[in-house]
């Protein structure tokens, strides 16, 4: 298939604007990166990177990136979760949805993680977010990113979005639905949305989004807002599908894509696209191509009714606190060892973390390495084992986190993060910070992502430092900051990962899987 069904039917709604609206000021791809709040700030950044950034007219903390070969990806600050590399336009719809720290928030179709990484940057690490995605392989890239990004406070899931809204009426302060879309706005960018588009796949598209946000209303809190994008320009997906949407819900309001923000950009929805239902298309928003994104379309909904309160910061509140006596009592009947798989985790992730322990396990104690008075193989630390383990280890590296609730669950142990119990399909509920591994308590690349800034023993490197790479790509280095023991190598301050040091020397324990290669 190619592009012409889209041609025909932008001509004809747009007459002569399209050759206008559809001209591209280059040739290539626009690209980006979207600086996350949890590590720094947009003018901190700016100063510090050493690679040519203009400021994004879509985000406050977008950066618009014109070198060709740049490869965002293996830049230090990216497995630092400083940025994350997203396309300038896509950064545009997740600060419109005015996240304030402590509420509860919902990013329905999540991965790859970039508006949810921007949603957690707005929490600020207070309050909740709840990441979901419906395709299992991409819902562990997310969890994978929103761990790099250093989010303590998320519940991964890899759920269908009705499912989560039986389970969860009304739940949610804030939802995202960044729909899955025709992609008219990825051509540019990735050869399969011209390869795959046609006529009916806007259709089908359509009837999703339609469902999704149906969802998404029910698991709207009274006096919740919503945020619905698309990075199509299909009427059927935008204009057409708030205005029906509105038609549907009597209960929602369309309101001004601005209003929680003091700017804006690219330009009002188009009258001709609602399908003949009622919608002021002025409070939408579209970015052509034109403007310099790809293209987006978003618009905010907001549900009738007083929204809550938010709790006071660093407080759980009485209904946390029982989500949290119920995580603990489940924990305390964790069975050591050879235990049933644990619901809550997918068996990837278990296999992956499982997979990680045994290598960090190795590269501490050796491949034959048992010492004497270790248990054998087929016997593992009790749950009771497991938090004195971790309690003694934060007590020497991480003394902010030791009051944390903590509790085991498959294997390991979690900062969990208060959130019912559901029956929904949980990847990640919180921060697992390690586990016992043949008597000794082993850290996770997660507590480093989250937490590393607070690890009393840190190795310190700069952009320049040599050792950076040597670090991403798995290898020793020597230590010049960090004292015998674990410890969180950082890059300008922002964590990289862990460490153990000996002898002057920094044995590696950055995961095999994120390495440089
Ligand atoms: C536009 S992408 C999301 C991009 C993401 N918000 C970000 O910023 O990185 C839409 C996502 O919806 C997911 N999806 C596909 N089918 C779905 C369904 N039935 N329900 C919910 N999400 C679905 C896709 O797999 C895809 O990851």
């Amino acid at each position: 298939m190619s592009t012409e069904y889209f041609e025909h039917r932008e001509r004809a709604l747009l007459g002569e604007r399209y050759d206008a609206l559809y001209a591209a000021p280059s040739e290539s791809a626009a690209r980006g990166v979207t600086v996350s709040a949890l590590r720094t700030t947009p003018e901190a950044f700016a100063a510090q990177a050493d690679f040519p950034v203009e400021p994004s007219p879509f985000c406050r903390a977008g950066f618009v990136v014109k070198d060709a070969a740049f490869k965002p990806g293996r830049h230090p600050y990216h497995h630092a979760g400083v940025f994350y590399s997203q396309e300038p336009s896509a950064s545009s719809a997740a600060p419109l949805l005015g996240v304030r720290p402590g509420m509860r928030v919902l990013d329905l179709c999540a991965a790859p993680g970039g508006k949810s990484s921007q949603l957690a940057a707005a929490l600020g690490g207070q309050g909740l977010l709840v990441s979901n995605e419906f395709v299992a392989a991409r819902a562990e890239v997310l969890k994978s990113n929103l761990e790099r990004m250093g989010v303590a406070n998320a519940v991964v899931l890899n759920e269908d979005t009705g499912r989560i809204a039986a389970a969860l009426p009304e739940f949610f302060d804030r939802v995202l639905v960044d729909a899955p879309c025709s992609g008219e706005g990825m051509f540019r960018k990735e050869a399969v949305a011209v390869t795959q588009h046609c006529e009916a796949l806007v259709k089908q598209c359509a009837e999703l989004g339609a469902q999704i946000l149906d969802n998404a209303a029910a698991l709207l809190a009274p006096g919740g807002e919503m945020i619905y994008s698309t990075c199509t320009f299909a009427p059927e997906e935008d204009e057409g599908q708030v205005a029906a949407f509105l038609a549907r819900h009597p209960e929602f309001a369309l309101a001004d894509v601005f209003g929680r923000v003091d700017y804006s950009f690219g330009s009002a929805g188009e009258a001709n696209r609602t399908g003949g239902l009622p919608l002021d298309v002025s409070k939408v928003r579209r970015i052509w191509p034109c403007q310099g994104g790809e293209g987006h379309f978003i618009a905010r909904l907001v549900k009738a009714g007083t929204p809550r309160t938010l709790p006071a910061p660093g407080e759980y509140t009485p209904e946390e606190q029982l989500w949290l006596a119920a995580a603990a009592e489940q924990s305390k009947k964790q069975k050591p060892g050879k235990g049933k798989p644990a619901r809550a985790e997918s068996r990837d992730a278990r296999a992956s973390r499982r997979e990680n322990a045994r290598v960090l396990r190795e590269e501490v104690q050796g491949k034959r390495g048992r010492r004497a008075g270790d248990s054998g193989a087929g016997e593992s630390a009790s749950p009771a084992q497991s938090l004195a383990a971790w309690h003694e280890f934060a007590a020497r590296y991480f003394p902010a986190l030791a009051d944390r609730p903590a509790v085991v669950h498959g294997g390991g142990v979690l900062l969990p993060v208060p959130f019912p119990q559901t029956g929904l399909h949980v990847l990640r509920a919180g921060v697992f910070v390690g586990s016992v591994q043949k008597g000794r308590f082993i850290p996770e690349h997660h507590l480093f992502t989250a937490f590393g800034a607070r690890c009393t023993n840190r190795e310190e490197l700069t952009l320049a430092d040599p050792r950076v790479t040597d670090y991403l790509s798995g290898r020793e280095m020597a230590a010049s900051t960090a004292a015998d023991g674990w410890c969180c190598v950082t890059v300008d301050g922002y964590p990289l990962g862990g460490g153990k040091v000996s002898a002057g020397r920094v044995k590696n324990h950055y995961p095999k899987a994120l390495r440089l290669l």
